[in-house]
C-alpha cells in the first residue's frame, strides 16, 4: 500500500508548544529533533520530551520520527537507548557518511525499526549507492544547509549547484526502494519562491519534503499531491489500454500522445498515490 510521505515537518523535541501544534497539522510525518534545533544545555530535556511524546501518542496517521544526535557526538548513545524503550516510526541519523556508519546504528536499534538517513555531506553523495542498498536504511532526506557548507556552494533561488546531488539522492533511492524527502528550505514565508522550491522537488523525483514551519505545509503537500489534471490524464491513459482496441498492443494514442505500458504503471501508481492522499 503506498503511503503518503509528501510533508515532513521538523521540530524542536525541546518545544513543548510546537510538539503539541504538530499533531493537529496536515503534514505526513513529523520528526522531533534532537540536533541541530536544540542546543546542548537542552540535549537532556529534549530526549526526555521526545521519549514521552512517542510514548504518549496520538499523532494520527502522521507518521512520528526522531532525529538523534550525530555518531561520535557525546549525546548520540543515550538518545539511542532512551529511544529503545519507545516505538517510533523510524529513527533519523544525521550526517550518514558510509556503510559502516549504517551499520554502526543498526547494532543500536530495536529490531524492525527503520533507519533514515540525512545525506548532507560530499562523503555521503560520493558513497550513495552503498549506503542505500544498507538495510534498515528505508529513508534518504537531503540536508542542504550542510551540504551547501561543507561544498562552500552558494544553492542560491535554482539550487544549481546542489543539482548532482539532489538528482543522485533520489536515482540511489529509487534504485534501492526508500523514501526520498528533499531538504528543508529556511524561508519561512511559505510564499511563491518557497512553493516554486517544492514544485522543483517534485519534478526531481522526491517523495516529499522536508520542512520546519507550519505555514510550509500546504504549498508543500499541494506540490507533491497529484493535480486534477494528471489525475485525467492518468484515468485517460488506463482507459485507454482497458480498450478492446488496444488489446495486445504495447503502445497507443491517447489524447494525442504516444502512451506505453510504463506510462501505464506510472499513471496506475499517481492513480494510487491520489487515492492514499485521498483517504
Ligand atoms: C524557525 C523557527 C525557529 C521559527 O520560530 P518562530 O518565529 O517562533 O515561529 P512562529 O512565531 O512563526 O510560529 C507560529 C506558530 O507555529 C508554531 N511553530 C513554529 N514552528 C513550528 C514547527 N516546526 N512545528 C510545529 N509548530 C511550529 C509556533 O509554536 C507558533 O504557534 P502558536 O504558539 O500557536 O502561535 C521555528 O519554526 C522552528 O523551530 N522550526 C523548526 C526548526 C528545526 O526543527 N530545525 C531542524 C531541522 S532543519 C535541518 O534539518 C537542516 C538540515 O540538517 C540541513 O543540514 O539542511
Ligand atoms: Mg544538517
Amino acid at each position: 500500500m503506498i503511503r503518503p510521505r509528501r510533508s515532513a515537518l521538523f521540530l524542536p523535541a525541546s518545544n513543548a508548544r510546537a510538539i503539541e501544534k504538530a499533531r493537529g497539522l496536515d503534514s505526513d510525518v513529523v520528526i522531533l529533533d534532537l540536533e541541530d534545533a536544540v542546543a546542548p544545555e537542552e540535549k537532556a530535556a529534549a530526549r526526555a520530551r521526545a521519549v514521552e511524546t512517542v510514548k504518549a501518542g496520538g499523532f494520527g496517521h502522521r507518521e512520528l520520527v526522531v532525529r538523534v544526535n550525530g555518531l561520535g557526538s557525546p549525546w548520540v548513545e543515550e538518545d539511542l537507548a532512551a529511544l529503545r524503550t519507545v516505538a517510533p516510526d523510524a529513527i533519523l541519523a544525521p550526517k550518514i557518511g558510509c556503510v559502516a556508519e549504517v551499520k554502526a546504528l543498526a547494532l543500536r536499534l530495536n529490531p524492525g525499526v527503520p533507519l533514515w538517513a540525512m545525506i548532507e555531506s560530499c562523503a555521503a553523495i560520493l558513497h550513495i549507492d552503498a549506503i542505500a542498498a544498507t538495510r534498515p536504511l528505508a529513508a534518504l532526506i537531503v540536508g542542504a544547509n550542510d551540504l551547501a557548507k561543507e561544498m562552500r556552494c552558494t544553492p542560491g533561488a535554482d539550487r544549481a549547484p546542489l543539482h548532482a546531488a539532489l538528482a543522485m539522492t533520489v536515482m540511489a533511492a529509487r534504485a534501492h526502494g526508500l523514501v526520498a524527502f528533499d531538504s528543508v528550505s529556511n524561508d519561512l514565508s511559505g510564499g511563491d519562491a518557497f512553493a516554486a522550491l517544492c514544485d522543483q522537488g517534485a519534478r526531481f523525483g522526491f517523495d516529499g519534503k522536508t520542512l520546519i514551519h507550519p505555514n510550509q505545509i500546504a504549498p508543500c503537500n499541494a506540490a507533491f499531491s497529484p493535480s486534477e489534471d494528471a489525475i485525467a490524464e492518468a484515468e485517460a491513459i488506463v482507459a485507454g489500454f482497458a480498450a478492446p482496441e488496444a488489446a495486445g498492443k504495447g503502445a497507443i494514442r491517447v489524447n494525442g500522445k504516444m502512451v506505453e505500458l510504463l506510462h501505464l504503471d506510472e499513471a496506475k501508481q499517481l492513480l494510487a498515490l491520489a487515492e492514499a492522499i485521498r483517504r
